[in-house]
């Protein structure tokens, strides 16, 4: 691998960091643990996420060296996700050392290795290039056709343990997996959308951030709702809330911030938490980052909405 390469697998890693942190220090975030509060946790608090974030940094620079790597010799999709998914269980095991056994970030080592491979691909390409679009589509490629055998395996299996599992055997809800299947339509069609437009707007990126969060919980089937009470009744519920939100204004109006606050202590109450649309909004600034800097030095130096915020 040349030196480059190097830096670029180092770059897209730090991205991807950057927007992990980003997604878990914003608030008003209703049911998730931001710098002011815990949400619907009483077993993490931020210091928790910034530890396992920190932790999961070097694997998803393995997962865009393995892209970077399989755009020259084509090991071949299959073998990729497989060498994947050894990485995020190995990941998935230093994060539980992190944070003490608890479960901060296994969706997002999952959406974010597939991702940092798809980065590392493209970021070869011809043009170098760091399309969102052209990202989701290849993450999609790779991993596909196995999360669809996995979802085929889960109805023949007589125990489910999973969430996920469960709610795809009760409901045909396919929750990440399909996120990924479909080459992140949630992301595409509404975060990044969403994402851009409230910078566009000269929003602050905590401001943004949080406007992508109910933009995507708007729309995303989030099985992590189905942890504490497995009762579908909870993600449409978390949907109909988050599109109250967006209908008052989101955090543009008071009308909207005020809603938002509610939420707040609703969700504490009804123990919600969407750590899935929280996944999909770290990945969503990831992508915009990494199409803002085509895979090149990104946090090392000033971007125009990051420092924006500052
Ligand atoms: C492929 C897997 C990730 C599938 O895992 P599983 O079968 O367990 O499926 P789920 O339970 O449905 O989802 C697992 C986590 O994925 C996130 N998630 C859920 N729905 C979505 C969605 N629609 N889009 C995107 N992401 C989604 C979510 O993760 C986040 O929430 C967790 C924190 O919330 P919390 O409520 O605290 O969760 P718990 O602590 O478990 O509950 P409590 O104890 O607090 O009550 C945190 O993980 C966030 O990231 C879901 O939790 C899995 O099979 C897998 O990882 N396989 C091995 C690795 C692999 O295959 N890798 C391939 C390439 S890397
Ligand atoms: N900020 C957050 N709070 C709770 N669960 C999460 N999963 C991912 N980000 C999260």
């Amino acid at each position: 691998m040349t030196a480059s390469q190097q830096d670029t697998s180092y770059s897209l890693a730090e991205a991807m960091t950057y927007s992990v942190l980003a997604e878990a220090v914003s608030w008003p975030s209703p049911g998730l643990v931001s710098a002011v509060s815990t949400g619907s946790h009483g077993d993490m608090d931020i210091y928790t996420f910034l530890r396992s974030a920190l932790r999961i940094q070097p694997y998803y620079q393995a997962a865009a060296r393995l892209g970077i790597e399989e755009s020259g010799d084509r090991t071949g999709r299959e073998d990729l996700f497989r060498m994947l998914q050894k990485l995020g269980r190995r990941a998935e095991a230093g994060m539980l050392r992190a944070t003490g056994g608890v479960n901060t970030h296994k969706g997002t080592i999952f959406l974010g290795l597939i991702l940092c491979a798809a980065a590392g691909i493209t970021s070869q390409g011809p043009s170098g290039g760091a399309e969102p679009q052209d990202i989701c589509r290849l993450a999609g490629g790779i991993a596909g056709s196995p999360l669809r055998k996995q979802l085929t395996d889960i109805l023949k299996e007589t125990q489910i343990t999973s969430t996920g599992g469960r709610a795809y055997r009760e409901w045909r809800i396919r929750g990440i997996r399909g996120e990924v299947i479909d080459g992140f339509p949630s992301i595409l069609q509404q975060g990044l959308p969403s994402f851009r437009s409230a910078l566009d707007q000269g929003a602050d990126m905590r401001t943004a951030v949080i406007h992508c969060l109910f933009s995507l919980m708007s729309v995303v089937q989030d099985t992590t709702l189905l942890n504490r009470d497995f009762d579908r009744a909870r993600i449409s519920y978390t949907q109909a809330c988050a599109l109250e939100a967006l209908d008052r204004g989101s955090l543009f109006t008071s009308e909207g911030r005020a809603y938002i606050r509610k939420l707040e202590q609703d969700f504490q109450l009804r123990s919600l938490s969407p750590g899935g649309s929280a996944d999909l909004l770290a990945m969503t600034v990831a992508l915009h980052l990494w199409d803002e800097h085509q895979g090149g030095e990104v946090c090392g130096e000033p971007l125009r909405y990051v420092c924006h915020s500052s």
